[in-house]
């Protein structure tokens, strides 16, 4: 059965089975959700998901020891949401920038420290004779541009919402509507910060062949060889993905798969020891036990969208016992 969001209590839901409660982590005001398997943290700044993992297991996304949950910043960890721009907007396609040229051009865009709005909260029961399974949804969206001053430079119209589906696996949906009465071009990201037992026996799946540039010198064209395993400060922008990711996490003996829709890029990041360093909200050894996998929409694969256009750019999240 579903439970509509005014009857959701602040503390827990009183049906029993799925858990939806309201907590305060430092500043900010977030959600945290609770099902047979697993727990999900999501603050409300940012529609950013902090944490999430299933019981008895370690974290599959990574939230950082030293993260300030302060209003206004960034939380270091979890799933940042990078829009309307990835990165610096310096190395964004022209017809990006050319939207950009008022306000402040902080890195990664302008939402992943705003306050988003929850426009619904779903729990759904399992139940054995309809077949149904135990999910929460949860759906934000961006106040409307005219109403946060930070987004007052960007086409009246524009919207964004971000769904997070928690099932047997946790889904992210980024959907972005043209309301404007221009076309609108964007880059941008769900930043995944994957946690991992040991970088050093970690390794990814699913970029063998593939394009990227490597932006750690002068951004030059390369192609990858083999299976990726991380051995030094990595950031790279893969192009001309299809099939899903598979983080082998030998330490932990697991897989993580990561599967993408509306995205064929992505970005590859760990900052190793001296970037580490320079950090905020991060401890010195922390790049150890993080990957960043950012499903995204960068470079060639950015979005066009005409007026009355939308588009949604997804990501399943899941991980399998090695061996499995
Ligand atoms: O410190 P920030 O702004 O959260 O960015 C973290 C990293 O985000 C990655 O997406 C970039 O490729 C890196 O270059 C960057 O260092």
């Amino acid at each position: 059965m579903s439970t509509p969001d005014s009857e959701l209590s602040t503390q827990e839901n009183p049906i029993g089975g799925a858990q939806l409660e309201r907590i305060d982590m430092g500043q900010l005001k977030c959600l945290r959700v609770t099902t047979s398997k697993a727990e999900l943290l999501v603050a409300e700044q940012g529609a950013q998901v902090l944490s999430y993992r299933l019981h008895g297991e370690e974290p599959l996304i990574w939230l950082s020891d030293q993260a300030a949950f302060e209003s206004g910043q960034a939380v270091r960890g979890g799933v940042p949401v990078c829009w309307p721009w990835f990165g610096d907007l310096a190395r964004n396609p022209a017809q990006v920038q050319a939207l950009h040229t008022g306000g402040r051009l902080p890195a990664h865009g302008l939402v992943r420290n705003l306050d988003w709005l929850v426009r619904g909260m779903t729990i759904t029961e399992a139940d054995e004779h309809s077949g149904e399974k135990e999910s929460v949804q949860l759906e934000f969206s961006l106040p409307p541009t005219d109403a946060s001053p930070p987004l007052r430079h960007l086409p009246a119209g524009l919207e964004l919402r971000l769904s997070i589906h928690l099932g047997e696996r946790l889904q992210m949906t980024l959907s972005t509507r043209n309301g404007s009465d221009q076309t609108v071009a964007l880059t941008q990201a769900l930043h995944t910060y994957f946690a991992v037992g040991d970088i050093h026996q970690a390794s990814i799946d699913g970029l063998e062949d593939r394009p990227y540039i490597e932006t750690l010198e002068g951004w030059s064209p390369r192609r990858q060889k083999g299976r990726l395993h991380i051995t030094g400060e990595t950031d790279r922008i893969y192009h001309d993905l299809s099939g899903p990711l598979v983080i082998r996490d030998t330490k932990w003996g697991r897989r993580i798969c990561i599967e993408a829709s509306g995205s064929s890029s992505a970005v590859v990041w760990n900052p190793w020891v001296s970037k580490a360093r320079r950090l905020s909200q991060f401890a010195d050894d922390a790049w150890q036990h993080m990957l960043c996998i950012e499903t995204a929409n960068v470079m060639d694969d950015m979005v066009t969208l005409a007026p009355g256009e939308q588009h949604s750019m997804g990501v399943t999240l899941w991980s399998e016992a090695m061996g499995a």
